[in-house]
């Protein structure tokens, strides 16, 4: 499958973005391809980004779905996306030290509003979290 590599360097600002930026020294560096018409990034997790022993906090797990889906409007677009809503179903713990495949993709769109979904998943194919979102792509 075509595999588009994307240089976020060229994006607006300065490559600080928590999710996605090179330069930010505390960020999650998630490096998301296109593949098909999906926007997919694989990534492991050391424990300094656990809740409970063993397992991503959730919050953390809320940004990398946030930003498989606002990434990638963002990167389709070319506009700046900002998430308007988003609703995350933690199905099971994501474990820090395993090998996460963090994908998003479009649902539905209606004028400025998209629809998004986006998922994490584990080696062996386990869903561990889902996310929805309408993300806004703004002029
Ligand atoms: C290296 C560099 C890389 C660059 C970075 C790449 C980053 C990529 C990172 C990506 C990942 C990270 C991403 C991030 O972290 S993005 C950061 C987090 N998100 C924000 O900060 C967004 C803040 N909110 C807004 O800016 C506005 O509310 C938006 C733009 C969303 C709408 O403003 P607008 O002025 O258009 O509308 P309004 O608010 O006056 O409302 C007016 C009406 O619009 C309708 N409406 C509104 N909302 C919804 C909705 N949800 N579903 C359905 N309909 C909706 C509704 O009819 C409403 O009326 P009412 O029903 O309220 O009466």
């Amino acid at each position: 499958m075509e595999e588009k590599v994307l240089n976020r360097n060229q994006a607006e600002g300065d490559g600080y973005c928590f999710g996605c930026g090179p330069n930010n020294p505390y960020g999650l560096h998630l490096d998301f391809r296109e593949e098909g018409e999906r926007f997919v990034t694989k990534k492991t997790l050391t424990r300094e980004y656990q809740s409970y022993g063993g397992t991503v906090h959730g919050g953390i797990v809320s940004t990398m779905l946030d930003e498989a889906m606002g990434g990638y409007l963002y990167e389709i677009s070319g506009k700046r996306s900002v998430t308007a809503r988003m609703d995350v179903r933690y199905r099971h713990p994501t474990p820090v030290g395993e090998e996460l495949t963090i994908a998003g993709w479009i649902d539905s769109k209606k004028g400025k509003f998209v629809k998004m979904k986006a998922e994490i998943a584990l080696p062996d194919g386990t869903i561990t979290a889902e996310g929805t979102a309408t993300i806004a792509v703004m002029e």
